[in-house]
C-alpha cells in the first residue's frame, strides 16, 4: 500500500531518502491528471506537491485518509486551506528554503533590463556594432520598492543593499515597530510606485490583493521603472502591463507568473511587448534550492508521519 504519493518534481536524493522508509509513488506529471490522483489517494497518509497540483475539490474527498500535505514551495494558494483544517491535514510549506534563488531572479532581472545591454545578438550577428544604443544603467544607487515585506521581500532588500541599493517597502501588515524597518523605509503603496526605480512584488494571492497592481498602479510608476513580479500572477493585470510597456511607460518588466499557468492562449497577449522578461514560474528553482526544498519538506513529512512533531 502506498504511503506517500508526490506528483510533481523533487529531488531524486529526497525522493530517495523517502523511499528508503516509505512506498512511495513518484509521478512528476501527476500533477495534470487529478481523476488518476484522486484514485491513488484513497488510503495515502502523504501527500507531496509543488504549486501545479490543486488540492481541493475531489482530490481531498478521495483523500480520507490523508494526514499530511507537503508543498514544495511556499505559496499555499494551490492548497484549500481551510478544508484541510476541517479534516485535520496538516499542510507543511517549505519556508525559507527556495529564497535565495527568488532573491537572485530579482537582482538578476533588475540589472538585466535596467543595463539594457544584452539583447543585440540579432544585430550583432548581422554585422552591426550598436555601442551607442545599448548604453544602461547600473544598479548601484537606485531605489528598489518592494510590494509586500515578508522574508523573500527583505531577503531581496539586504541583498540589494549590499549592491548600493536604497531599499523602500510597502506591506500594513508589517507593525510599524518591527525592527524589519530599522533598514528599510516604510512607505505607502502610491509613494512605493512612484518613486522606485526597481519595484518588486512579494504579495500572496488573496482576494486582497487579486489585481491591485492594474492600470491605475502603472500609471503611478516612473516611466523608465522595472517592474518584477515572481510572487502570483492575479496580482497583476497582465493587459495593464503590456499596455504600459507598449505606451513607453515603463522601462520593462520580469515576470515570472502568470494569471492561468501555463500560459496556452494567454501567452498571445504579451506579443510584441519591448523590454518584457517572461520566464515559466521558475524563479525559486534552482538545483540548490531544489534540494534544500526537497530535503525540508521529505523530513517534514516524515517527522509528520512518525509523530516526531
Ligand atoms: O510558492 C513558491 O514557493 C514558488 O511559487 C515556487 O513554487 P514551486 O517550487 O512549487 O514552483
Amino acid at each position: 500500500m502506498t504511503d506517500i504519493v508526490i506528483t510533481e518534481f523533487m529531488d531524486e536524493a529526497a525522493v530517495a531518502t523517502l523511499k528508503a522508509r516509505y512506498k512511495v509513488h513518484h509521478d512528476p506529471e501527476l500533477f495534470g491528471k487529478p481523476d488518476e490522483l484522486a484514485g491513488l489517494l484513497a488510503n495515502v497518509p502523504a501527500l507531496i506537491v509543488r504549486n501545479q497540483t490543486q488540492v481541493r475539490g475531489a482530490v481531498l474527498e478521495a483523500a480520507g485518509k490523508l494526514k499530511v500535505v507537503g508543498r514544495l514551495g511556499v505559496g499555499l494558494d494551490n492548497i484549500d486551506m481551510d478544508a484541510c483544517a476541517k479534516r485535520d491535514i496538516r499542510v507543511f510549506p517549505a519556508t525559507g528554503a527556495n529564497s535565495l534563488s527568488v532573491v537572485e531572479y530579482v537582482i538578476c532581472s533588475a540589472m538585466v533590463l535596467l543595463r539594457g545591454a544584452y539583447f543585440a545578438n540579432a544585430a550583432m550577428l548581422a554585422g552591426e556594432f550598436p555601442k551607442t544604443k545599448l548604453i544602461g544603467r547600473e544598479i548601484a544607487g537606485k531605489r528598489l520598492g518592494l510590494v509586500g515585506f515578508g522574508a523573500i521581500a527583505r531577503d531581496v532588500g539586504h541583498h540589494a543593499r549590499a549592491l548600493g541599493m536604497e531599499v523602500v517597502a510597502y506591506d500594513p501588515y508589517v507593525a510599524a515597530d518591527d525592527p524589519a524597518w530599522q533598514s528599510t523605509q516604510a512607505l505607502d503603496l502610491d509613494a512605493v510606485l512612484g518613486s522606485a526605480d526597481v519595484i518588486s512584488l512579494h504579495l500572496p494571492l488573496t482576494p486582497e490583493t487579486r489585481g491591485l497592481i492594474g492600470k491605475e498602479a502603472f500609471a503611478k510608476m516612473k516611466s523608465d521603472a522595472i517592474l518584477v513580479n515572481a510572487a502570483r500572477g492575479g496580482v497583476m493585470d497582465e493587459a495593464a502591463l503590456v499596455a504600459a510597456l507598449k505606451g513607453g511607460k515603463l522601462g520593462g518588466a520580469a515576470i515570472d507568473v502568470f494569471d492561468e499557468e501555463p500560459l496556452r492562449d494567454g501567452a498571445k497577449i504579451f506579443a510584441g511587448a519591448p523590454n518584457l522578461i517572461l520566464t515559466p514560474h521558475i524563479a525559486g528553482n534552482t538545483v540548490e534550492s531544489n534540494s534544500r526544498v526537497s530535503g525540508l519538506v521529505a523530513e517534514r513529512v516524515m517527522a509528520a508521519l512518525e509523530g516526531r512533531t
